[in-house]
């Protein structure tokens, strides 16, 4: 037995009135024949008791701290309590809950930070619900990269990745309004993030060469610039740089043209220049069984692909199996890590 195999993963619960809690509990119900790496449930037990009742699952909880974790997980699902505070009505968010979603998320952080989790599992968040509450980030993958900061006093560049079992896809723009992204879109910043992918993809995900397929913004990549001009002004040649540098980049592609099964052969992850162009794609593809990642952090981030989804919360009906797949995939990648180091 290695040393991380006594560490739990973090799971943060998210917007507790999502189907964060609903994805947590059926995953554990099922951990045996899932064959589940052990988690502990960074959130409010309260919710738990209230979410379970209304599933109707039996789910004995352990409230513990991380090094109870992994003992309990067989028997009980290990629970580090962050108290909300207030009543919780599955699908019906509320912004008196974002202070306690928030802390569930730096709690698990300072977990992985303390060497007490191997990894953390972000259950989803609901934007607009934290904004009303004052967050200053667009989501998880910037205010992971501030808490590595706080943390470590370095500072990070944060790269967003989809990956499925046939796609893996980076939007380089994430979430900004569709008129702003031309202006986002420099050579800089298509640069550094191919770094971070080429980087994280041999360190993290074993691939000795990743090849790295690089989508147009336009049309048929710009029809040689006679559709818009960032394909050859701005894309183009940072590819250049990137493949100076000896980063196997090349593109830019017609965005709609790369995603079908033939062209999927040719690479390893697809960095695409806008959130949609990057995750629809992944969607639709898998939306079960993909997983989001954040590359370029000092610890291992991975979470479900899809939202809060309010409409089915405490209905029994929301699917765990991209939770399922990200506890999976954060516990791959954690050891594949720590055999490197
Ligand atoms: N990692 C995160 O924290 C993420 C958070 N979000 C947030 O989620 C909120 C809702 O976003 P939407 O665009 O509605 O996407 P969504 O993924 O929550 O829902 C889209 C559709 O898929 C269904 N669905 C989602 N997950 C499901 C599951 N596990 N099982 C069965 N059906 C499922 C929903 O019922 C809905 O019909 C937004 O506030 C957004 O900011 C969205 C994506 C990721
Ligand atoms: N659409 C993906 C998404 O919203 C996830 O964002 P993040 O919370 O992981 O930054």
């Amino acid at each position: 037995m290695t040393f991380s195999d006594n560490l739990p993963l973090a799971l943060s619960q998210g917007d507790p009135a999502g189907i964060g809690p609903d994805i947590a509990l059926t995953a554990w119900s099922n951990r045996v024949e899932l064959q589940l790496p052990p988690f502990i449930f960074v959130g409010d037990p309260a919710v738990l008791k209230v979410r379970a009742r209304e599933l109707d699952l039996e789910v004995p909880l352990k409230e513990t701290d991380a090094e109870g974790a992994v003992s309990a997980f067989g028997s009980a699902m290990p629970v580090l309590p962050v108290s909300l505070g207030v009543d919780v009505v599955a699908g019906e968010p509320h912004v008196a809950n974002a202070k306690g979603t928030i802390a569930a998320i730096e709690t698990a952080v300072d977990l992985c930070f303390a060497g007490k989790a191997r990894a953390m599992v972000t259950n989803p968040i609901a934007k607009s619900v934290l904004y009303e509450a004052g967050f200053g980030f667009p989501g998880h993958t910037e205010f992971l990269a501030e808490l590595a900061r706080r943390h470590t006093g370095e500072t990070y560049r944060p790269v967003m990745m989809l990956a499925g079992p046939k796609v893996r896809a980076v939007p380089v723009t994430i979430h900004i309004p569709i008129k702003d992204v031309p202006a986002a879109l420099t050579e800089e910043a298509i640069i550094e993030t191919c770094r971070i992918i080429a980087g994280d993809l041999k360190a993290r995900f074993g691939l000795a060469h990743p090849r790295l397929a690089v989508a147009g913004l336009n049309p048929h990549a710009g029809e040689s610039g006679a559709i818009g001009h960032e394909d050859e002004d701005v894309i183009h040649p940072a590819i250049m740089k990137l493949r100076d540098e000896g980063i196997d980049a090349f593109g830019p592609l017609p965005a709609d043209t790369m995603f079908h099964d033939d062209a999927r052969r040719r690479y390893d992850v697809a960095v695409c220049m806008y959130h949609d162009q990057a995750l629809i794609p992944v969607k639709a593809l898998g939306f079960d069984d993909s997983v989001n990642v954040t590359l370029g952090l000092p610890f291992i981030r991975t979470s479900p692909d899809h939202g809060t989804a309010f409409g089915i919360a405490g209905k029994g009906i929301a699917r765990a199996d991209s939770l399922v797949a990200a506890l999976k995939l954060a516990d791959e990648i954690s050891r594949k890590t720590e055999a490197k180091s």
